[in-house]
């Protein structure tokens, strides 16, 4: 049985005082009962504000991403070890906007997910297909050649250990949601492709990203191989955060 997990990535909004108010309220606002594991990602420089926050309270603190390299002369990046320094066990690899307009290549994203395992971040791997993509038939071979980077870093084991999203890129922040159906075949897909490399599939957690809404949660989180959500705009207000987190039972 996979619990569900509902991540909020806040990308790169908000100010100081508002990241708080964002905590505060969805702490607040979650009550102790939740169906859900729950994950907020702040703009790396809040984390400690939203760590210190959420003690106590069950909800996870996470990055938007992490360095490839252990230590060292990499200006710019965050070490996995100094993640969990502030208390932060979970980060995202090769988020969409990453790949995009950073250039961040599969090879990358691979060595960021094993440089996390190796420090016991758990990396949360975002997989998608462009439009173009999907609409020329390639949806399963770009998914396959994403997963299929970061298997030739880490082993069946390692692969166990991590999460994936599925985040067809066609589908963020363009208010256009994946059917339950399509995110469905995706992730059977993922399950599969995880397989072959020799993960445990059955037991790794599948979000599905892609402008999750309070309205369309619950007919994603029914499907057999969806366990939960990576929530962009909508985890920016604290009632729809958690009303879509209310829908993963
Ligand atoms: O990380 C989250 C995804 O990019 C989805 O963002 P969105 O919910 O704003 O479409």
């Amino acid at each position: 049985m996979r619990r569900p997990l509902v991540a909020g990535n806040w990308k790169m909004h908000g100010t100081r005082a508002t990241v708080r108010a964002l905590m505060t309220a969805v702490r607040d606002g979650l009550g102790d009962n939740r169906g859900a594991d729950v994950l907020v990602l702040p703009p790396a420089v809040y984390i400690p504000d939203a760590v210190r926050l959420a003690e106590g309270t069950g909800i996870g603190v996470g990055a938007q991403n992490v360095a490839d390299q252990d230590q060292g002369a990499y200006t710019g990046e965050i070490a996995a070890d100094m993640l969990t320094d502030l208390g932060c066990a979970h980060a995202l690899v090769g988020h969409s906007e990453r790949r995009l307009h950073y250039g961040e290549s599969d090879a990358l994203v691979a060595a960021r997910f094993a440089a996390a395992i190796r420090h016991g971040v758990t990396p949360l791997l975002c997989v998608g297909e462009t439009l173009e993509q999907r609409e020329s038939g390639d949806t399963e071979a770009v998914l396959a050649a994403q997963i299929d980077a970061v298997a030739e870093h880490v082993d069946g084991e390692a692969l166990t250990r991590g999460v994936v999203a599925y985040e067809p890129v066609w589908a963020i922040g363009t208010g256009r949601t994946a059917t339950p159906e399509q995110a469905q075949s995706a992730h059977a897909f993922i399950r599969a492709r995880l397989a072959v490399h020799g993960a445990a599939a059955t037991q790794v957690r599948i979000l599905y990203g892609g402008s999750v809404k309070p309205e369309t949660a619950a007919e994603l989180f029914a499907m057999a191989d969806i366990d939960g959500a990576l929530v962009g705009g909508a985890s920016l207000k604290a009632d729809d955060f958690i009303n879509i987190i209310a829908r993963a039972v």
